[in-house]
């Protein structure tokens, strides 16, 4: 079993609650509210913004240069794939990025990327890609997920775009080598004795996003 599939088994609880989210159900069937939508996609560039440092992070905390070209192509993943997706999404609500760059980043946001550098900061490289794997290989599965409950991408749903974005080849790609790369680490730096940590800190970060949604779920809701 892989080292992802182990601590998603281990981590049933707090990974449904993510992936199964209310925020996530509704973008599938096409009824979350606009407003929910776009509080969450702002804050997600900010979140983008301290992932990316997360990475970078990840360069130098690397031990081998195959360990660094992996977290720079995630870099680059981020500034020059992902971000496209929220800058052209955003533009077409007539933001800018130096505008969305000087929006107040909300404390579900602060909570979770510091959570993840901090644990870099603190522990090594496969401390670091723990804590990033819930954000890489959960929105992958919540895509494809979504993919298959509705038989395909309903392009009348006003969020097919992010839907058929990170359903797309290029994310699954993006998870499926950050899978690997986990395991490669652990390969080298995993024991018996450290599993608990990981799991504490997958679980976490896991829970996090589930607190994520629930911020754009949130802003809907105070209007
Ligand atoms: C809260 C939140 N969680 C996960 C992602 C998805 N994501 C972030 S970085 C990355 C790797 C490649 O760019 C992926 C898939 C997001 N955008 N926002």
């Amino acid at each position: 079993m892989s080292l992802f599939e182990r601590l998603k088994s281990d981590a049933t609880a707090s990974w449904n609650a993510y992936v199964n989210h209310a925020f996530v159900r509704r973008l599938g069937d096409g009824t979350l509210p606009m407003a929910a939508f776009r509080h969450y996609l702002v804050q997600d560039y900010l979140f983008l913004i301290h992932f990316a440092r997360a990475n970078g992070l990840a360069v130098y905390k690397a031990a081998t240069l195959e360990e660094m070209r992996f977290a720079h192509r995630s870099l680059k993943a981020i500034l020059d794939i992902e971000m496209d997706l929220h800058v052209r999404l955003c533009g077409e609500w007539g933001l800018t990025p130096a505008e969305l760059e000087k929006t107040p980043e909300h404390s579900a946001t602060m909570a979770y990327t510091r959570y993840v550098l901090e644990t870099g900061l603190r522990g090594d490289l496969l401390d670091l890609h723990v804590a990033l794997a819930p954000c890489v290989l959960g929105y992958a599965e919540i895509a494809d997920s979504l993919v298959e409950l509705h038989g395909g991408i309903d392009t009348d749903n006003p969020y097919a775009h992010w839907i058929s974005e990170y359903s797309g080849d290029a994310y699954r790609e993006v998870a499926a080598s950050a899978a690997d790369a986990l395991d490669r680490l652990a390969e080298t730096r995993m024991t018996g004795a450290r599993y608990p940590h990981l799991l504490t800190v997958f679980d976490q970060a896991t829970r996090l996003e589930v607190d994520f949604w629930q911020m754009g779920l949130d802003a809907a809701r105070e209007g």
